[in-house]
C-alpha cells in the first residue's frame, strides 16, 4: 500500500546511553523467581487500583485477538468469486496466488521498515496489513485460522533456545 511519508511518532523514548531500559528488562524477566527471592525479606503486597492482569485477560471480547482474525478469515473466505470491483479481497484472490504472496511480501518488507525505525504507530497499521494479506494467502491456499492456532498452542511452553538446541545435528549446516 502506498504510504504518505511517515514520521517517528516518538512513542517509544529513546534509550539512555547509561543504562539500556531493554536489557534491564530483559535480564529482569529472566532470572529465576527463586534467585529474586533469594536473601531478600518479603514485600509488604502491594495494592493497585488498576484491575488486575488476570481480570483484563479473561475479559470476554470480540473484538481483540484471535476472534478479529476469524471473522476477518470469515470475510475473505465469503469474497471468493465476488466482483473484484467491490472487493479488494476477490480482486486479490482472482489476481493468484503469486500475487498474494508478492503483496503480503511488500507489506511485510513495509513492516519491518517501520520496526527498524522505531515507529510504533506505523508499524501498527503495517502489521495489520501484514496480518489482513496473510488471512488471505490463508484461504487461497486452504488452511484455516484454527490450524495456526493449534500450532501455536503445541509450542505454547517450549522455549525456542530449548527447541533449537533439540533439533538434529545436520553436519553440513
Ligand atoms: N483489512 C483489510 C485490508 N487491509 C488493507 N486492505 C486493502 O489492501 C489494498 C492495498 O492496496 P495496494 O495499493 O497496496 O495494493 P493493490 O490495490 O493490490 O495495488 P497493486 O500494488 O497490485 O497495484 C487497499 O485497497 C486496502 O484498502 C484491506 N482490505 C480489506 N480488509 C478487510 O477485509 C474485509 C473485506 O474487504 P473487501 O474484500 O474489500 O470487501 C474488510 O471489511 C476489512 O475487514
Amino acid at each position: 500500500m502506498p504510504k504518505a511519508a511517515k514520521q517517528d511518532t516518538g512513542a517509544q523514548a529513546a534509550p539512555s546511553k547509561k543504562t539500556s531500559p531493554k536489557k534491564a528488562v530483559g535480564k529482569a524477566a529472566l532470572k529465576s523467581p527463586q534467585k529474586k527471592a533469594a536473601g531478600k525479606k518479603a514485600a509488604p503486597k502491594k495494592t493497585s487500583a488498576l484491575p488486575a492482569l488476570k481480570e483484563l485477560r479473561t475479559a470476554p471480547s470480540r473484538e481483540t485477538g484471535a476472534d478479529v482474525l476469524d471473522r476477518l478469515f470469515d470475510v475473505v473466505t465469503s469474497r471468493r468469486g465476488a466482483d473484484p470491483a467491490l472487493s479488494h479481497s476477490a480482486r486479490l484472490l482472482a489476481r493468484g496466488r503469486r500475487k498474494i504472496a508478492q503483496k503480503f511480501g511488500e507489506e511485510a518488507v513495509e513492516c519491518l521498515i517501520e520496526a527498524v525505525a522505531g515507529n510504533a504507530r506505523e508499524l501498527i497499521g503495517e502489521s495489520a496489513d501484514v496480518l489482513y494479506h496473510l488471512v488471505v494467502m490463508w484461504v487461497d491456499v486452504g488452511i484455516r485460522p484454527d490450524d495456526v492456532w493449534a500450532e501455536l498452542a503445541r509450542r505454547e511452553g517450549t522455549s525456542g533456545v530449548a527447541e533449537k538446541a533439540a533439533r538434529p545435528h545436520d553436519p553440513l549446516a
